[in-house]
């Protein structure tokens, strides 16, 4: 039960999620609330038993209970009534204070954890990528899914276990003190040995849990991992590599949750065999008194009995020394993701709807924090130009679509669109003017329309059909039974890679932005699919400023300009691949102006 220096310390990560209890503190004192009433149905439950002991089986007409003869007389008849009576109705009570506890405690908890998951996901995706860069998926998944319930864990315990738990002991013991204070002392005389007990205990699992959790966040990392590499182990065949290695941390978890499970199973029996010799002593000396009518049988039951039901405080409250260092441990893991801080809010300012496209970056550096990848890069895009990126892998050219698509700031120089500063234009503005096609589109579960609408979720159906036309997704998905409204599992599976790069078109034409950026959109296609995604990529680069990146002549065929990049230097301005390509571009670009 004592908490180390370090656990103390770590509590405050807890204490930092208090402004989420606050919206429900009348919730959560109501449920206090409750718990005081369920102790005082417990404190009264061996009355009953006294008064049939004191005033029925011995006949006396003393004791602590013998003002109930003046209300309700003293035949033995009447008295066993009332004692059955109320041993119902306090049993009710007790009954309906824990119900009623546990739900209300129990929904306030899960509210508050609800909470917590919504704001810790929304700023999670609102981190730069250079955050998500450096953190494994399967990480920030157990943050989100285990680490926010373990809070929830903590700070329910708090209310439900602690406070309740401190006023039940208090209760008993003033009450044990009250009714005959050396009988009292006796019975909490045995206490501190129960205590003791269950201290030794926690300090013994604290350490095990621990272990328990490390174990099972390896394992939890270990699946993530293989299930995001699946079609690598299908396509090696290497299942038996991953079992073995799932093998070996499995059987880590194991043997931590053995020990833990052999340390719980040990724990009830050791804390009632040390209530045992404290009752035992109780009931020596407690015997002692009675035959010297020091004070009554029932009195030496009623106290008794608070002796054995003050274990139950006791065992509850033995489980916060590990729900409270892990919800502490699980605030610190989400407190770490608040704590980034947010991309700096952009001034309001009045934009057009639509930017013309013109994209300027001016000695341009980016470093990645392993030395810079682009090194005073200038580069000017004119309104409705299409320019290939052309160069090794490495020299820089995804880097280049990632800085104009506003994924990364640069370490320095100014990166314009339509001569306003990316840093000092909304984001939301500026991805409402910028389309991508990745090499190897996205897709998320749902039908292949939702897909394609995740561009812009207000578009109507024929919106949708009409973009799914232009990018030939049509083509294939006449020929399945629900058309466009197919279900895709999860990642978009179900599709062939050229198929993906179609709906991922699609999307693109959706979004209607003046400025597409295409990163090796063909890549590992065959000559045929190849051939239909530069077809309905011709018609998105239409009358749009696009950038590419590609190592396809294929693709090159649409651009109006071709740069080389070296080493993150451009090294020449090629020429425009063809005269229509050229003539497009004039077109594109008188048209923009
Ligand atoms: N998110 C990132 N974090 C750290 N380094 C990165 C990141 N993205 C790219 N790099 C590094 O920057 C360099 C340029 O990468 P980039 O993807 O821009 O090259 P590329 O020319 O598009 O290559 P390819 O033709 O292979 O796609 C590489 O050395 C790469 O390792």
């Amino acid at each position: 039960m004592r908490a180390s220096r370090a656990d103390v310390g770590m509590m405050r990560y807890l204490w930092r999620f208090r402004s989420y209890g606050r919206p429900h503190l009348g919730t959560l004192v109501l449920g206090v609330g409750l718990r005081i009433g369920e102790l005082i149905a417990d404190l009264a439950a061996p009355w009953p038993l006294a008064l049939v002991i004191d005033n029925v089986l011995k006949g006396r007409t003393s004791g602590p209970l013998a003002w109930l003869t003046g209300i309700v007389g003293s035949s033995p008849l009447a008295m066993l009534s009332v004692a059955a009576a109320a041993l119902l109705l306090i049993t009710l009570a007790s009954g309906t204070f824990d119900y009623l506890g546990d739900r209300v405690m129990n929904s306030a908890g899960e509210r508050i954890t609800a909470e917590i998951r919504t704001d810790v996901f929304a700023h999670m995706q609102r981190l730069p990528m250079s955050y998500h860069d450096r953190q494994a998926v399967g990480e920030l998944t157990s943050r989100i899914a285990i680490d926010t319930s373990r809070i929830q864990d903590a700070l329910v315990d708090l209310f439900s276990t602690l406070l309740p738990g401190l006023l039940a002991l208090a209760g008993y013991a003033t009450v044990i003190l009250s009714v005959d204070w050396r009988l009292g002392l006796i019975a909490i005389g045995g206490a501190p040995l129960i205590f003791l007990t269950a201290a030794r205990y926690t300090r013994l699992t604290r350490q095990t849990e621990r272990r328990q959790r490390a174990a099972e966040g390896h394992l939890a990392t270990f699946v993530t991992e293989s299930l995001q590499g699946i079609r690598t182990i299908h396509a090696f065949g290497r299942q038996d590599l991953h079992d073995a290695h799932f093998a070996t941390s499995n059987s880590t978890t194991l043997n931590a949750g053995l020990r833990s499970v052999e340390l719980r199973a040990r724990f009830t029996p050791l804390l009632e065999a040390a209530a045992a010799v404290a009752t035992a002593a109780l009931l020596w000396a407690g015997g002692l008194g009675v035959v010297n009518h020091w004070w009554t049988v029932g009195l030496l039951v009623v106290v008794t009995s608070y002796l054995k039901d003050m274990i139950k405080p006791m065992r509850s409250m033995s489980r916060l020394s590990i729900t409270f260092p892990q919800g502490a441990a699980s605030a610190e893991r989400v407190a770490a993701i608040l704590d980034q801080p947010p991309p700096p809010p952009t001034p309001h300012r009045r934009l057009p709807d639509r930017a013309t496209g013109r994209i300027d970056l001016h000695d341009i550096t980016l470093d990645y924090g392993r030395g810079p990848v682009l090194n005073h890069f200038d580069l000017t895009v004119h309104p409705g130009e299409h320019l290939a990126l052309l160069g090794p892998n490495g020299s820089g050219k995804s880097t280049v679509l990632s800085l104009i698509a506003g994924l990364y700031a640069p370490t320095r120089g100014r990166l314009l669109l339509d001569g306003l500063p990316l840093a000092d234009i909304p984001a939301i503005w500026l991805h409402r003017q910028i389309a991508v096609v990745l090499q190897d589109t996205f897709l998320f579960s749902g039908t292949i329309a939702d897909n394609i609408r995740y561009a812009r979720p207000d578009a109507g159906p024929h919106e949708v059909a009409r973009a799914a036309e232009a990018a030939l997704v049509t083509e294939f998905t006449e020929r399945l039974p629900d058309g466009l409204g197919t279900r895709l599992a999860d990642r978009g599976a179900g599709l062939s890679g050229g198929q993906r790069q179609r709906v991922g078109i699609a999307r693109a034409l959706l979004a209607d932005a003046p400025v597409v950026l295409l990163d090796e959109p063909t890549t590992g296609l065959d000559n045929a699919a190849e051939e239909l995604v530069v077809r309905a990529l011709g018609h998105l680069v239409e009358s749009r400023t696009a950038v590419m990146t590609t190592h396809r002549p294929a693709l090159t065929r649409l651009a109006t300009r071709t740069i080389h990049l070296d080493d993150g230097t451009p090294r020449t301005g090629g020429s425009p691949a063809s005269k229509s390509a050229r003539r497009e571009a004039a077109r594109a670009t008188r048209r923009a102006a």
